[in-house]
């Protein structure tokens, strides 16, 4: 598999701060990969520095081989980032055959409105869009080159799930059939959770994680025993089991945070308590995310899934 992205030791220093803190990892052409982090743990930065935008202080980036920093490499990329002024008067059809005229071999004006649901609103002022309908046009117009890499800076921001959906479908589609990569930022850890094939995870200027996101639900170790408990099981009785780190009731259902749940189910059974409806997970991405944000907050330690530990 091609080399999309490197980065190699990639330092971005800012005075006394460590926007990207020797950061090494290489992104295979055709995946997709969710760029995720708390605020300033280095996100925009990191994609800066991939877009040439930004130049590290140390290290050595490439974009399918080529400096970024240097048009050759820029041809590839298609960029979606979050606030984008759109000129006044200009239609949605005009805008996206201007984008199209700065590229050799651009997509078909009609081929980039239907990817982006735009064919009815063409003749639309550009800036009467509504916010959803603009990240769609700021889409169509990131696709205009057929762009080999597509980054995509928070870009379900007002849209409406079915748009949202409709978008996230488009775009597996468009990487998978076309072998075409792209790396994404959002807070929303449930669609990096549906479409990334890798995250990572990213605090002050280091990555903490790095893995499918299956991988990095194990490395988090969390696991969860749920039920429904009757109206004779109390908070004591649960809060005492074995391996039980934390308990969630809503109403009478019960969540157990675990590191062990054959060990929780079997005492549950042991001590004969009255409940039912038993259901053993690995949770969401979220809770990954916050248990190895808040582990190398107190460790300061890295967390891979063995496939690229640096
Ligand atoms: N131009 C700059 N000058 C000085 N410090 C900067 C600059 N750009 C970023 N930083 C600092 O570098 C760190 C990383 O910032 P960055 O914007 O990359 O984080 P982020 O993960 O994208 O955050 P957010 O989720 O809030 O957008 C922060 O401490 C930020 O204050």
């Amino acid at each position: 598999m091609a080399t999309a992205i490197s980065f190699e030791n990639v330092v971005k220093r800012y005075h006394d701060i460590y926007a990207v803190n020797d950061v090494s990892c290489e992104i295979e052409a055709g995946s997709i990969v969710a760029l995720l982090g708390p605020n300033g743990a280095g996100k925009t930065t990191a994609i800066s520095i991939m877009l040439g935008l930004t130049k590290p202080t140390s290290g050595r980036v490439r974009a399918f081989g080529e400096d970024p920093m240097r048009r050759a490499a820029r041809r590839h990329y298609g960029v979606m980032l979050q606030q984008v002024g759109l000129p006044q008067k200009v239609r949605v059809g005009e805008l996206v055959d201007w984008f199209r005229s700065f590229y050799d071999a651009p997509l078909s004006t009609d081929a980039l409105l239907d990817m982006a649901d735009l064919r009815d609103l063409a003749r639309k002022e550009a800036v009467k869009l509504s916010g959803g309908q603009q990240r769609r046009l700021q889409f169509a117009m990131a696709m205009a080159g057929n762009p080999r890499i597509l980054f995509l800076d928070e870009p379900t921001t007002g849209m409406d799930i079915s748009s949202r959906r409709g978008f996230w479908d488009y775009l597996r589609k468009f990487a998978k059939e076309r072998d075409r990569t792209i790396i994404l930022t959002t807070h929303h850890l449930d669609e990096a959770e549906t479409i990334a094939d890798r995250v990572l995870v990213m605090q002050k200027g280091r990555v903490i994680a790095d893995g499918s996101v299956d991988a990095l639900k194990r490395q988090a170790g969390n696991r969860y025993v749920s039920f429904w408990a009757g109206e004779v099981v109390t908070e004591d009785m649960i809060a005492g089991l074995p391996h039980v780190n934390e308990v969630r009731w809503s109403g009478r259902h019960v969540r157990i945070t675990t590191d062990s749940p054959d060990d929780v189910l079997r005492a549950v059974i042991l001590a004969n308590l009255d409940v039912s409806g038993f259901e053993v997970s690995q949770g969401q991405l979220e809770d990954a995310f916050v248990s190895l944000t808040a582990r190398d907050e107190e460790e300061d330690g890295t967390v891979f899934d063995g496939r690229r530990p640096r």
